[in-house]
C-alpha cells in the first residue's frame, strides 16, 4: 500500500540547473503520494515519441535517480512558475503505443481528486504489473535508417558489402535485426557495425511477444460448443430492455438498476443488452465479485459470444498482459473480470454492466482506495454509454441514488417461469437446544426429507475452522486466546491441528495450556464449517457432502471441480462460507439451511443490518430455481431482527423500510458521505499522539458541514504487530470532505514508522 509518509516532497524533487534550450514539456506524475504535475523538457530526439498515457523515464531529486513516471500532458512552452533553466530532461520512454488513453487519463484524475490519492498513484493501480513489466515479452534490437539516408541513397558513396546491406535494410518492410540482415545480405557484421558508425543506420530497441504470447492467445480464450438456444425474454425481461435501448443504441450516458429477485433472470438482460452494443461493433466490460467469476458464469458468456477475456486473480503476470494487449487492440469485444476489470483498456466500449453490484469486495482496500461501481459510473459517464448495476439486495447508496433520480430503477418482481420464491422459515435458536455440531433438529429433519426426494442441500456457514474460539475455563482468567500480532481471536484448525489468525495467517499449535494462567483443559467454542462438515458427515454417511470455502479451495480448479460434481449430483450436501451464496445456479437444490445468520449481525460496523439482510437473501435464492419448490431453514438468535425478518420474506422494500431511517438519524451513508483516516505503526503512543495532532490540524481547516469522531483505536486495535487508530469525517456531500482533505494533505507528516491511510467511502470498518 502507498501512503502518505513523513518524506518532504523537496526531499523527492529537488531540482538541479538544467540546459535552457527550449521545447515542448512533458507533464509527469509519479506513484508517490505528492499531488503533483512535474515538468521535464522533452529532448529533440523523442519529440516525435512522448505522447500522453505512456511511461517514461526520468531523472528524480538531488541525485538524478532515474525513476518511471506518467506523463499526463504535453505543453508547448513552459509551464507558468517553471524555470526553464532548471528544467530536466525526459530519459526515455517506456511504451509505445501509450499504455492509457484520454478517457483513463481523466478518470484517474477524478479518482486522484475523490479518493485523496495522487494521480500517478490512481493510474499505477489502472496498469497491471503484468503489463508494466512487460511479461511474456522480450526486447530486441532492431535497424532502421534515418529519412534523409533513404532519400540520399543513390548518392552515398559506400564500400560494396556496406552499400548492399544498407540497399537491403530500406527495401525491408519489418524491422530487422542485425542477425536478419547479415543473413539477408549475405555480409558478417563488421559492414553493419560500419555503416551504424558512420551514422547511416540506427538502432532502436523494441519489444516482441515471445512465440507462445500469440500462439497461447485463442487456445486460452476457448470457446464453448455446448450452445443452447438463446431463450425467448419474459415480460420483465423485455419491459426491462425496452427501456435501455435508447440508451443502449445512442451515445447516451444513463445508469440502470436492474433490480430483480434471485433467479428473475437478469443475467439474461445483461446478455442481451451486450448483444446490442456488440452489434454496434462496440465492446463490452462486465463486472463481477470474484467469488461469482465461476465457471458457470464464464460458460454462459463464452456459450453466447465465443471469445471474451475473463480476468481473475488467478492470471499470470504474461496472461494479464497477453489480455490487455488484445483488449487495446479490439480483439475482444466482452470482457468479463474482477474489481479492476473497470479499467481494461477497451477502444470503443458501449456498455458496462456489474453484476451483485451490492458486494462489498468491489471497494478496493488498498491506495488507491477506489469502488469500483462509483469509479464504473463515472468511467461511464466519461464516455458517454450506459451502465448497468443488477442486484436483488441493492447497496442502499445504490437505492437511494434510484430514489434521487440519479438512478433509473428497473424491477423485476418475478422468477423465470413464475417459479415461486422459496418459502424461508426461522429456527429460533435460543429456543431450539443449540446443537453442538451446528444442526438443529428441524433442519437434520429437513435435510432428510430433501435428500430422501432426490434433492440437493446447500448448507451456509460463514465462518471456517473447526472452533471459532479457544478460551481460558479458569473463571479468575478467561482470556480468550490471541494472535501475537493481531488484536484478533485465534480459530482451531484440526486438520492442521493448529490455532490459525485469520487476519494475518499466523499459525501456532494449540498449548496444553493457558498461555496466561497455566490453567490446564482450555475450552474450545464455536462452530466452524470444518466442524460443521464432519457433524454432516457423521448425521449423512450415505450422501456425499463437500465442503467449499477458502482452506478447501486453495488449488486451482478445486472449486470447478466441485460445482461440476455438484452440477451432476454426485455431491449431495454442499456447505460452506458465503463462497456458496452467491450466483450460483443449480436447479435441484431444494434446501438451503443458513446454520447461522447472526455471524455478522453484531459487527460494529454501520451496515451490519445491511450485511446480513443480503447474505440470507442471497443464499435463500439459490434454491427453487427448478421445476421443484425451494425451502430455506434459517438458524437465527434474532428472528425478530428486521434483517432476519425481512429476508425470510423476501422483501428488500421493508427492509429499506426499517434500515434507512436509522441510517437518517445517524447521518450515517447514504445518507451522508464518510472518510475514515487510519493511522498504524509499531508503536502505539506514537500513532496516538500522531492521530491526535491530525485531529488539531483538521479543526483548523475545518469546514462547515464536516463533524470528526476521535481518533479512537479501530474495532480491530491491532493488525501485524501494528497499532491502529481511525478518525472519521463525516458530511452531507462530498465536496466539503475532499476540500478538507486536499487543504490539509500537504502538510500531513506522520512521524518515523506511523503511516496513513485515507478511506473514502469506507466499505470496511474494522
Ligand atoms: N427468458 C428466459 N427463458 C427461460 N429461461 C430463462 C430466461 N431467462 C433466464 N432463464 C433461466 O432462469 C434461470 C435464472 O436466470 P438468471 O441466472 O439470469 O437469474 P438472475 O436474476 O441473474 O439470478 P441470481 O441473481 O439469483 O443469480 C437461469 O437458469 C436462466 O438460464
Ligand atoms: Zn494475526
Amino acid at each position: 500500500m502507498s501512503l502518505v509518509n513523513g518524506k518532504r516532497q523537496a526531499d523527492w524533487f529537488a531540482d538541479e540547473a538544467g540546459t535552457d534550450a527550449d521545447g515542448p514539456y512533458a507533464g509527469i506524475v509519479f506513484n508517490r503520494p505528492i499531488d503533483q504535475i512535474f515538468s521535464y523538457r522533452v529532448p529533440a530526439r523523442l519529440e516525435e515519441v512522448v505522447r500522453p498515457g505512456q511511461r517514461v523515464r526520468v531523472p528524480l531529486g538531488r541525485g538524478n535517480k532515474p525513476a518511471v513516471g506518467y506523463c499526463v500532458r504535453i505543453d508547448a512552452e513552459a509551464p507558468s512558475g517553471i524555470d526553464p533553466s532548471r528544467v530536466k530532461e525526459v530519459l526515455d520512454v517506456l511504451d509505445d503505443p501509450p499504455l492509457i488513453n484520454a478517457a483513463m487519463l481523466e478518470l484517474t484524475r477524478w479518482m486522484a481528486g475523490y479518493y485523496a490519492c495522487s494521480w500517478g498513484q490512481a493510474l499505477d493501480a489502472v496498469v497491471p504489473a503484468g503489463v508494466k513489466n512487460q511479461a511474456g515479452t522480450r526486447v530486441g534490437t532492431f535497424l532502421t535508417v534515418p529519412d534523409e539516408i533513404r532519400k540520399s541513397l543513390e548518392t552515398l558513396e559506400l564500400p560494396t558489402k556496406q552499400a548492399e546491406a544498407l540497399a537491403v535494410l530500406c527495401r525491408s518492410d519489418e524491422p530487422l535485426t542485425i542477425a536478419d540482415l547479415c543473413r539477408l545480405a549475405k555480409c558478417a557484421s563488421g559492414p553493419i557495425t560500419a555503416l551504424r558508425q558512420r551514422g547511416y543506420v540506427n538502432t532502436v530497441r523494441r519489444r516482441l511477444p515471445k512465440d507462445a504470447f500469440n500462439a497461447s492467445s485463442s487456445a486460452a480464450l476457448g470457446d464453448d460448443s455446448d450452445a443452447k438456444p438463446i431463450p425467448a425474454l419474459t415480460v420483465e425481461q423485455t419491459a426491462v430492455m425496452a427501456a435501455m435501448t435508447p440508451a443502449l443504441e445512442g451515445d447516451e450516458f444513463a445508469t440502470f438498476l436492474i433490480h430483480g429477485v434471485t433467479g428473475s433472470g437478469k443475467t439474461e438482460v445483461y446478455l442481451s443488452a451486450i448483444e446490442r452494443v456488440m452489434a454496434r461493433g462496440r465492446e463490452a466490460i462486465v463486472l463481477v465479485p470474484e467469488i461469482s467469476l465461476t465457471p458457470q458464469t464464464i460458460r454462459r458468456f463464452r456459450r453466447r459470444f465465443g471469445k471474451i477475456a475473463v480476468l481473475h486473480s488467478h492470471l499470470s503476470d504474461a496472461e494479464r498482459h497477453r489480455h490487455w494487449r488484445s483488449i487495446a487492440a479490439g480483439e475482444v469485444q466482452v470482457i468479463v473480470g474482477a474489481r479492476s476489470a473497470v479499467f481494461a483498456p477497451a477502444r470503443r466500449l458501449g456498455l458496462i454492466v456489474i453484476d451483485e453490484e451490492h458486494e462489498s469486495t468491489f471497494k478496493q482496500e488498498t491506495t488507491p482506495r477506489y469502488h469500483a461501481r462509483d469509479v464504473a459510473v463515472k468511467r461511464a459517464q466519461l464516455e458517454r454509454i450506459p451502465i448497468l448495476l443488477g442486484s436483488a439486495t441493492p447497496a442502499l447508496e445504490t437505492w437511494r441514488n434510484a430514489e434521487l433520480g440519479r438512478y433509473v430503477r428497473l424491477p423485476m418482481m418475478e422468477r423465470v417461469g413464475a417459479r415461486p420464491m422459496p418459502k424461508v422459515e426461522l429456527i429460533d435458536l435460543s429456543h431450539e437446544r443449540l446443537p453442538l455440531g451446528g444442526l438443529s433438529e428441524p433442519l437434520r429433519q429437513a435435510m432428510i426429507a430433501a435428500l430422501k426426494d432426490d434433492g440437493q442441500v446447500m448448507l451456509l456457514l460463514n465462518r471456517r475452522g473447526f472452533h471459532t474460539f479457544v478460551i481460558c475455563p479458569n473463571p479468575r482468567c478467561n482470556q480468550v486466546l490471541k494472535c501475537h500480532a493481531c488484536d484478533v481471536a485465534l480459530t482451531y484448525h484440526k486438520g492442521r491441528r493448529l490455532l490459525i489468525c485469520h487476519t494475518c495467517d499466523a499459525e501456532r499449535p494449540r498449548p496444553s495450556a493457558c498461555p496466561n494462567c497455566q490453567a490446564p483443559n482450555l475450552h474450545y467454542g464455536g462452530i466452524g464449517t470444518e466442524r460443521l462438515e464432519r457433524e454432516v458427515e457423521m448425521a449423512f454417511p450415505d450422501s456425499v457432502s463437500r465442503r467449499m470455502d477458502s482452506d478447501t479451495m486453495r488449488t486451482p480448479g478445486s472449486h470447478e471441480q466441485v460445482l461440476a460434481a455438484f452440477r451432476s449430483g454426485e455431491i449431495k450436501i454442499l456447505l460452506g462460507t458465503q463462497m456458496i451464496a452467491k450466483g450460483l445456479d443449480f436447479p435441484n437444490v431444494t434446501l438451503v439451511g443458513v446454520v447461522n445468520a447472526d455471524t455478522a449481525l453484531h459487527m460494529p460496523d454501520f451496515r451490519a443490518a445491511e450485511r446480513t439482510f443480503q447474505l440470507v437473501a442471497q443464499v435463500a435464492g439459490r434454491t427453487g430455481r427448478g421445476d421443484r419448490p425451494g425451502r430455506v431453514l434459517v438458524q437465527t438468535f434474532a428472528p425478530d431482527h428486521y434483517a432476519i425478518d425481512c429476508a425470510s420474506r423476501h422483501d428488500y422494500e421493508g427492509f429499506v423500510a426499517c434500515e434507512l431511517p436509522e441510517r437518517q438519524r445517524f447521518g450515517m451513508p447514504p445518507f451522508g458521505r464518510l472518510v475514515r483516516l487510519i493511522g498504524r505503526g509499531p508503536d502505539e503512543p506514537q500513532v496516538r499522539t500522531f492521530m491526535n495532532e491530525l485531529l488539531e490540524t483538521l479543526k483548523a481547516a475545518a469546514l462547515p458541514g464536516v463533524t470528526m469522531h476521535g481518533p479512537a483505536p479501530t474495532p480491530i486495535s491491532k493488525i501485524r504487530n501494528l497499532y491502529r487508530y481511525h478518525l472519521r469525517l463525516r458530511s452531507e456531500s462530498p465536496r466539503p470532505l475532499q476540500t478538507l482533505l486536499q487543504a490539509v494533505a500537504p502538510s500531513i507528516a506522520p512521524p518515523g514508522e506511523v503511516e496513513l491511510a485515507i478511506d473514502v467511502d469506507p466499505v470496511n470498518l474494522l
